[in-house]
């Protein structure tokens, strides 16, 4: 498969802030490739340096085999970029902003609604409804409609579920599979951890640096130490008393537990458990119990945002 998407250290600084620090990578045709990272990582500048809204300061990235920079105005009918916010007009109605958004590529809404139809039928029951007017969730399926009304070979969404209920989280991530389906190249963004398991492939940015781009269960796979979950009552007190634990690499509330992440990488689980509860009751928590846990994917990246923070 050739690649859709190819960067090579690519770089942007705003001041003394480098937003994106030498980030390179290769997105696959049809792939659908997630970018994971707090606010603030650079996800915002990547998406707008590679939908050719941004130029790099330093290093090169070719979306579709065209250079982002110097081939922009090819590149921009061929390219689908949903932003984080404000890609809506407010006042006019849903089938307003399709249009308009179909105008700008010379095309008609009529002549791409085969295309758009997974997301456009979702809609029809709202068309003359104001965007402002709209849920959260159906403002970003409308979004995902403007996008992709030109027939792009290649769609970036910026935090496509941020701020959004989790139904409709889970219906926009079943909708980004069926574009997948049809051979669209996805690369979308998003804060949430959970999320990655829905992609191909992910990358973790944080402080616009890479830390690892891989398959989901690769990533998860590469979580090398034990993991101990801790179930207590007063969540707070235990949380309190795992921090102050000598061989706690990393403790965090994870669902209705709390997870340790153990220093001494090679040890045997079972005995690290009974010592982490002893350690606890110890410090007051009497009903604390710990067992060893399997790691998933957000407790690898919490492993590697915790590593590099400490670098
Ligand atoms: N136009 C700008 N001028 C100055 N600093 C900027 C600008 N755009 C982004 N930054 C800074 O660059 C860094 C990366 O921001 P960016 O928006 O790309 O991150 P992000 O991962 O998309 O996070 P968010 O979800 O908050 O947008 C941040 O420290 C941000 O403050």
């Amino acid at each position: 498969m050739s690649a859709a998407v190819e960067a090579e250290r690519v770089t942007k600084r705003f001041g003394d802030t480098v937003a994106v620090n030498a980030m390179s990578f290769t997105v696959a045709e049809g792939e659908l490739f997630g970018f994971i990272g707090p606010d603030g990582a650079g996800k915002t500048t990547l998406f707008r340096i590679l939908a050719t809204l941004l130029v790099p300061d330093d290093g090169a990235a070719r979306v579709l085999g065209r250079d982002v920079v110097r081939e922009l105005w090819t590149l921009r009918r061929e390219v689908g970029y949903m932003p984080g916010r404000f890609s809506l007009y407010p006042d006019l109605s849903v089938d307003e902003n399709v249009r308009f958004f179909a105008s700008v590529f010379g095309t008609t809404m009529e002549a791409e609604r085969e295309g758009i139809a997974p997301i456009y039928d979702q809609l029809a029951p709202f068309r003359d409804r104001r965007a402002a007017a709209l849920s959260g969730g159906m403002k970003q399926k409308l979004a995902l409609c403007c996008a992709l009304v030109h027939r792009p070979r290649i769609l970036f969404l910026d935090e496509p579920t941020t701020g959004v209920d989790a139904v409709s989280r889970r219906e926009l991530w079943d909708l980004l599979g069926t574009l997948k389906a049809t051979g669209l190249t996805i690369v979308v963004s998003t804060p949430y951890m959970d999320e990655a398991d829905r992609c191909d492939r992910v990358a973790l940015v944080q402080r616009g640096v890479l830390l690892a781009v891989d398959t989901p269960a690769a990533v998860t796979a590469a979580y090398d130490r034990p993991l101990l979950a801790v179930r207590a009552a007063d969540r707070f007190a235990a949380l309190a008393a795992a921090r102050a634990y000598p061989h706690a690499q990393a403790v965090y509330p994870f669902g209705e537990t709390l997870h340790v992440a153990d220093a001494r990488r090679d040890a045997a689980r079972e005995p690290l458990a009974r010592e982490l509860a002893e350690f606890l009751r110890a410090r007051g928590i009497a009903d604390a119990r710990v067992e060893a846990t399997a790691p998933t994917i957000e407790d690898a990246f919490i492993a590697r945002m915790t590593e590099e923070a400490a670098a």
